[in-house]
């Protein structure tokens, strides 16, 4: 039987830090979720709180629908796995694997159970093997093994690969991702290793800070990230941030000035892209997966493209594929601390965080419908004429060769404040792209860009997503 996970606004606190900032998160019976983030973000913890191995400091945990905050660990029926997990020296596979079952119930034989399990882990071969005869690969099938065979009705582990060479890890990942199937548990896996999370997942959710940012299937994750850092966080090579403005005049076409240029939103504006007319002005930052790019002239433009170009810094042949690494006189946005992770007194991170920049973003839109006349920030911030390098029309490309080798101080429009200084890095190669290997490029050369902006996210100051608009939006009182 397998059962859900509930954590309610859960904290740890270690002295006077906090490791977990009130952390609600459910997981249904026989889920696979994955925590996922950097080092020191709280997903061990978080994970020891559900087997008991830690006090809860504020909120509470449900096991099975049933208060278990103050239930004993040995009562909880979990099993986990760790990173380095200790088996008896002195036992064999199958003393390891059966020791919790003569714990539990010493008069039965419990040799079927025993070999049922080494099946399922494909170590039927090393039941006789004391641990220091097997590898670390093999001494970690075991230990899930020492944890499965009791049949768990939860399922934790803690950076179970993490020890393991590259090629063993992805063998032991899908193995894991059958035998969890298989088993039909509800299992929680922690790593800080965002392919791993990926593949593995039902759902990943995303900690940062002690605090959940984003809990979504991979797909969603990857495609609708809710903030700046889940963004960057998932997807290799890692999604291109740059500082941005908006420019959305009333009379003209939208576009997003990016340093030297200008990505010029395609008509009829899409809805999401609508939206961020209440941005006028405002510094935001502009996310361009690697794949969101390709190289091509002007002309070549599909329905939903626009043109960019960009200097060749660097090339790196993957053999399927090719990564190159532009210059495109933009800056890079850098993410750490880009936003308040903490929780507002009233609800959870990623919602609470939403919330007042919606609010504030939709008093801005029915202010600006009611007066209908540019206010006084879109007056205050729209562009002073074009940006360098971005040529007039509704479709410009950059002129051939109009993209500097060197990138000049600041962004023309730029509203200073929202993204200081000593965050800013002044780009060598600002952009990546993935591309076929047909296409030969040499560094130094300049070469032409289609982004497609159906692939467009762009984030506020704060670092939430603003494009696509976010999931939650409260009604807009017209
Ligand atoms: N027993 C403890 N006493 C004091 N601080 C602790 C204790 N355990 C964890 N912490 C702190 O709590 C924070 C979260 O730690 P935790 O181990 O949960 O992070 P993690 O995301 O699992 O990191 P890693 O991936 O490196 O294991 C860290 O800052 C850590 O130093």
């Amino acid at each position: 039987m397998s059962r859900a996970i509930e954590l309610r606004e859960v904290s740890k606190r270690f002295g006077d830090a906090y490791a977990v900032r009130r952390v609600s998160l459910t997981v249904e019976p026989g889920e696979f979720l994955v925590l996922l983030g950097p080092s020191g973000c709280g997903k061990s913890t978080v994970l020891r709180m559900i087997a008991g191995l830690e006090d809860i400091t504020e909120g509470e945990l449900f096991l099975g629908g049933e208060p278990a905050s103050d239930v004993l660990p040995r009562e909880r029926d979990i099993a986990m796995v760790f990173q380095n997990f200790a088996l008896y020296p002195s036992m064999t596979t199958r003393e390891n694997i059966g020791f919790p079952l003569r714990l539990r119930d010493p008069s039965t034989n419990h040799e079927h159970q025993v070999r049922a399990t080494a099946r399922m882990l494909a170590i039927e071969d090393l039941l006789e093997r004391l641990p220091a005869q097997m590898s670390g690969g093999e001494r970690q099938r075991v230990a899930m093994g020492r944890a499965i065979s009791r049949r768990p009705s939860v399922f934790l582990l803690d950076e179970p690969l993490s020890s393991l060479d590259a090629k063993l890890r992805s063998h032991l990942r899908a193995e894991i991702a059958r035998i969890v199937a298989e088993l039909g548990v509800t299992t929680v896996y922690v790593t800080h290793d965002q392919a791993e999370a990926m593949s593995l997942g039902d759902r990943v959710a995303v900690m940062r800070d002690g605090v959940l940012q984003q809990a979504s299937a991979p797909r969603d994750l990857y495609a609708r990230p809710a903030n700046v850092f889940v963004a960057a966080f998932v997807g290799t090579p890692r999604i291109n941030l740059l500082e941005g403005v908006v420019n959305a005049p009333l009379d003209g076409p939208m576009a997003l000035d990016l340093g030297r240029q200008r990505l010029r939103l395609p008509q009829p504006l899409t809805t999401d892209h609508q939206l961020l007319r209440i941005q006028q002005g405002r510094p935001v930052i502009v996310g361009l997966r690697p794949e969101a790019v390709r190289i091509g002239p002007p002309s070549q433009a599909r329905p939903g493209e626009a043109a960019l170009g960009g200097v060749v810094e660097h090339v790196e042949y993957l053999g399927h594929e090719v990564l190159v690494h532009l210059n495109t006189g933009s800056r890079r946005a850098v993410v750490p601390d880009l936003e308040s992770s903490r929780p507002a007194a009233d609800g959870g991170a990623v919602r609470s965080a939403r919330r007042p920049w919606l609010d504030r973003a939709l008093h801005r839109v029915s202010s600006l419908a009611a007066a209908r006349e540019p206010g006084p920030a879109a007056r205050r911030a729209s562009v002073p004429g074009p940006v360098p390098g971005a040529g007039p029309g509704p479709a410009p490309g950059p002129a051939r060769g109009s993209v500097p080798g060197s990138i000049p101080g600041s962004v023309p429009g730029a509203v200073p404040g929202s993204i200081p200084p000593e965050r800013r890095t002044t780009a060598a190669g600002d952009l990546v792209l993935r591309s076929g290997p047909e296409h030969r490029v040499r560094v130094g050369g300049h070469i032409p860009l289609l982004v497609d902006l159906a692939r467009l996210y762009v984030f506020d100051h704060t670092g939430m997503r603003i494009c696509p608009a976010p999931d939650q939006m409260p009604v807009l009182h017209t």
